[in-house]
């Protein structure tokens, strides 16, 4: 026979389980938020993914859990947290998972936070560009931003949600606005764009794409993805031809991929890989190890513009050191001003929704 405590404590379990509010799961036990035991958790990182029940948010959340280094895996997002994070919490791995659902959470979910990546937002469908995507996602940036701000002002952010060229500008404002920006920690993550050169080139040159390492600078749209060709590590030389069709290709990778789902979203998987790659990146450097180079769209002073992505060394403080660009080809450097021309309209326009 059980006792009326023990029937209590079972019967606080299972409204635990009922009500996504109160839950947190931590491991293979399920506890009320005010009753938290870190169970199972390993040293490590406390990481919050913002937009974790969506398309990239899903097998992003499940490559975390995965990740040594993540102690604790917050999983906020508007909707469908609560099963998405009891599926993950089952996974036989060190990081406790908790799942918040709805703003009302969002402070619980980035309180003591070392890592946030943010790919919350709506995603592109066939025949739109990133930029079409600004008047929804700007809003949900900014709100989320004034969440970190408040608390968990230090961490470090991989901001994933698009444009990318504005959503970034939007964060910086919105941190400087609450007197808690520091340059180093904000990092828009273009990561994708050199997974996709990385692959794509290797393709061509018939290597093993883990051998090959492509820069990609400028920032996350169409002719602002610019891939220095010139530079490709292990040193090699294209024809005319097939620098054209590279860069053509590493520059619609998203579109392509748009068309090909036709409606259903945008990239999703390849994205998760490629977060995955660069916030275990930003991990490291948090834990000091030496060498960590990585491209990403950043607060810069490499060229006139006020944000631009380029190779920068990651530390204990986010971004320690920025690269500049190399020695670029004529046809790297009429990129350069292309590029330079639409990502000065992008950064403009995040900065003026916040300083509206
Ligand atoms: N940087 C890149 O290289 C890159 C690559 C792929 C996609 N993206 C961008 O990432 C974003 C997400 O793409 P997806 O395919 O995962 O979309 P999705 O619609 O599948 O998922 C987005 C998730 O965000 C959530 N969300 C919406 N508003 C929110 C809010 N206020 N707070 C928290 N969560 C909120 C939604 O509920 C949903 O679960 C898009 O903007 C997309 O363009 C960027
Ligand atoms: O193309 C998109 O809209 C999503 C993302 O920016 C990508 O490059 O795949």
């Amino acid at each position: 026979m059980q006792s009326s405590s023990e029937i209590n404590q079972r019967i606080a379990r299972i409204s635990a389980h009922l009500n996504p509010h109160t839950i947190q799961m931590e491991g293979n036990s399920v506890l009320r938020r005010d009753n938290c035991r870190a169970k199972g958790g390993s040293a490590g990182f406390k990481v919050a993914i913002l937009g974790a029940a969506g398309g990239i948010g899903q097998p992003l959340a499940m490559l975390m859990k995965m990740n040594p280094l993540v102690s604790v895996l917050h999983l906020y997002d508007v909707v469908n947290t609560p099963g998405v994070t009891s599926d993950i919490s089952h996974m036989d791995t060190g990081a406790v998972v908790r799942g918040f659902l709805g703003k009302d959470s969002l402070e619980d979910a980035l309180t003591g936070m070392d890592l946030v990546i943010i790919p919350a937002g709506v995603p592109r469908k066939p025949g739109m560009t990133r930029d079409d995507l600004f008047n929804i996602n700007a809003g949900i940036v900014k709100t989320l931003c004034e969440g970190i701000s408040k608390c968990c002002p230090r961490a470090i952010v991989n901001l994933i949600s698009n444009p990318v060229n504005s959503t970034v500008p939007i964060a910086a404002e919105v941190f400087k606005k609450a007197g808690t920006y520091d340059p180093r920690r904000l990092l828009g993550v273009t990561m994708l764009d050199v997974v996709r050169a990385n692959t794509f080139v290797a393709e061509v040159l018939g290597l093993d794409p883990r051998e090959v390492d492509v820069p990609v600078v400028g920032g996350h749209a169409g002719v602002t993805i610019l891939p220095l060709l010139s530079q490709v590590k292990p040193s090699c030389s294209f024809t005319p031809q097939e620098i054209e069709y590279l860069t053509t290709r590493i520059q619609n990778g998203g579109t392509e991929v748009v068309e090909a789902k036709a409606g259903a979203g945008s990239a999703t998987l390849s994205m998760a890989y490629a977060a995955v790659k660069f916030a275990d990146a930003c991990l490291r450097g948090l834990r000091g190890d030496a060498g960590i180079v990585e491209c990403a769209f950043v607060d810069s002073q490499v060229t006139e513009l006020p944000f631009f992505a380029s190779k920068v060394r990651l530390s204990r403080n986010g971004v320690e050191e920025i690269y500049p660009l190399g020695p670029l080809n004529e046809y790297e450097r009429n990129g350069l001003e292309k590029a330079k021309k639409e990502l000065a309209g992008s950064i403009d326009k995040g900065i003026a929704f916040v300083r509206k």
